[in-house]
C-alpha cells in the first residue's frame, strides 16, 4: 500500500457545495473518512452522493467548499491511480476493449508494469479468458468487478466506489465485502455510497447519512443505531410502572405484558431491586436498524426542504 496509515483522516468534505442553475445538489456538506475504516456514504436517490464523489475525484467543481484527499486536492496528487482507487460507474468503461486491455491501461497509465494485471485479475475473481473478452459482452457483475480491479491495480491507500454493490449477486456482495473489510483491515481508507441499507450496515464502520444534499447523520455505526431504551416485565407492570414513576423514570406499556422506558436497563434494575419488585424482563430495546433510521431522516430532511422551498415562495 503506498500511503502512509499514520494520517488518520484520509478524506476531508470540508463546506461542500455545489449547484447547479439553481439547484443546490450538494448544500454545506462536511465529512472524513478516516485510515483503516470503511465508511458508508448512505442518502436515497439524488441526495448528493455521485456529485460529492465527483468533485472529490476532480471530475466536477466545487461551488463552495473543499474536498482534500490524502492533505491534497485530488488534481494536485501527482499520480493519483497510485493513491486513490475510483469506481464510479462501472457502466461508462470503453465497451470495445477487453477487461485485460482496460486493466494494462490503466497500469501503463500510472507508470506500473502489465504483470500486476494477472494478479488482480485473480483479486477479483475474473478469469484470464473473461479479460479476454470485449466489456459489451460482461455483465454488470463483471462490469463491478473491473472497476474494482480498476481502482486496486496501482495500490492505493484510499478506495472511493460510487454503489460499487449494483448488479453484483449475493455471492458478489460478499466478495466485495471482504475485499473491502480486508483493505480497511490491512490500513486502507473505504469510502463506498449506496443504497443498499442493509449492506452498508453490515460493511460499514462509520456512517454518513446525506438527504437532500445535506448531512442529516453522521458517526461510528455502533453509536448511530445504538438505541437508548429498555424493556422491562415483572409480574405486576402496573407497581413496576408506579415505581419508575415514583423514581422520575416514565414507562408505558409495550405489546405482550412488558414496558418500555428511554432510561437505561442498569437504573431501571436498580429501581426495581430497591422496591423489592423481581423482574421477568430486563433487556435493552431492539435497534431499529439503519433503515427505519435512514427513512427517518431523509424524511425529516424532504420535509425541511419543503418547509424551506414554502418559506421562500411566501
Ligand atoms: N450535471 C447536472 N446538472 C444539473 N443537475 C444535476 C447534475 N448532476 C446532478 N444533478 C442534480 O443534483 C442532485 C444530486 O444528484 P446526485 O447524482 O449527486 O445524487 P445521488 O445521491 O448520487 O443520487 P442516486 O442515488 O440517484 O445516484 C439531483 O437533484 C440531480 O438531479
Amino acid at each position: 500500500m503506498a500511503v502512509a496509515v499514520r494520517l488518520s483522516v484520509m478524506i476531508r468534505v470540508d463546506h461542500l457545495t455545489k449547484s447547479y442553475r439553481g439547484v443546490t445538489a450538494v448544500d454545506d456538506v462536511s465529512f472524513c473518512a478516516r485510515a483503516g475504516r470503511v465508511t458508508g456514504f448512505l442518502g436515497p436517490n439524488g441526495a448528493g452522493k455521485s456529485t460529492t464523489m465527483r468533485i472529490m475525484v476532480g471530475l466536477s467543481t466545487a461551488t463552495a467548499g473543499h474536498v482534500d484527499v490524502l492533505g491534497s486536492r485530488y488534481v494536485d496528487l501527482p499520480n493519483p491511480g497510485r493513491e486513490i482507487g475510483v469506481l464510479l460507474d462501472a457502466s461508462a468503461q470503453h465497451a470495445g476493449r477487453t477487461g485485460r486491455e482496460i486493466l494494462e491501461l490503466a497500469a501503463r497509465t500510472m507508470g506500473l508494469p502489465v504483470s500486476r494485471v494477472p494478479e488482480t485479475l485473480r483479486r477479483v475473481s475474473l478469469t484470464e479468458k473473461e479479460a479476454d473478452r470485449r466489456v459489451r459482452t460482461y455483465s454488470l457483475g463483471m462490469r463491478q468487478r473491473l472497476g474494482i480491479a480498476t481502482a486496486l491495480i496501482g495500490d492505493p491507500g484510499v478506495l472511493v466506489l460510487d454503489e460499487p454493490a449494483n448488479g453484483l449477486d449475493p455471492a458478489g456482495i460478499r466478495w466485495m465485502r471482504d475485499v473491502l473489510r480486508e483493505f480497511a483491515d490491512q490500513g486502507g481508507t473505504v469510502l463506498l455510497s449506496s443504497h443498499l441499507l442493509h449492506e452498508i450496515e453490515v460493511i460499514a464502520d462509520d456512517l454518513v447519512v446525506i438527504g437532500n444534499g445535506r448531512v442529516v447523520a453522521q458517526g461510528a455505526k455502533h453509536d448511530l443505531l445504538s438505541t437508548s431504551g429498555t424493556v422491562v416485565a415483572s409480574s405486576d407492570n402496573a407497581r413496576l410502572a408506579a415505581t419508575l414513576a415514583r423514581a422520575g423514570v416514565k414507562a408505558t406499556p409495550e405489546g405482550a405484558g412488558s414496558l418500555t422506558t428511554s432510561a437505561d436497563p442498569g437504573e431501571v434494575g436498580r429501581i426495581a431491586l430497591t422496591a423489592g419488585i423481581a423482574l421477568t424482563e430486563l433487556r435493552r430495546a431492539d435497534s431499529a436498524g439503519l433503515e427505519e433510521m435512514f427513512l427517518l431522516l431523509t424524511a425529516q430532511s424532504q420535509r425541511e426542504s419543503h418547509s424551506r422551498h414554502a418559506g421562500e415562495a411566501a
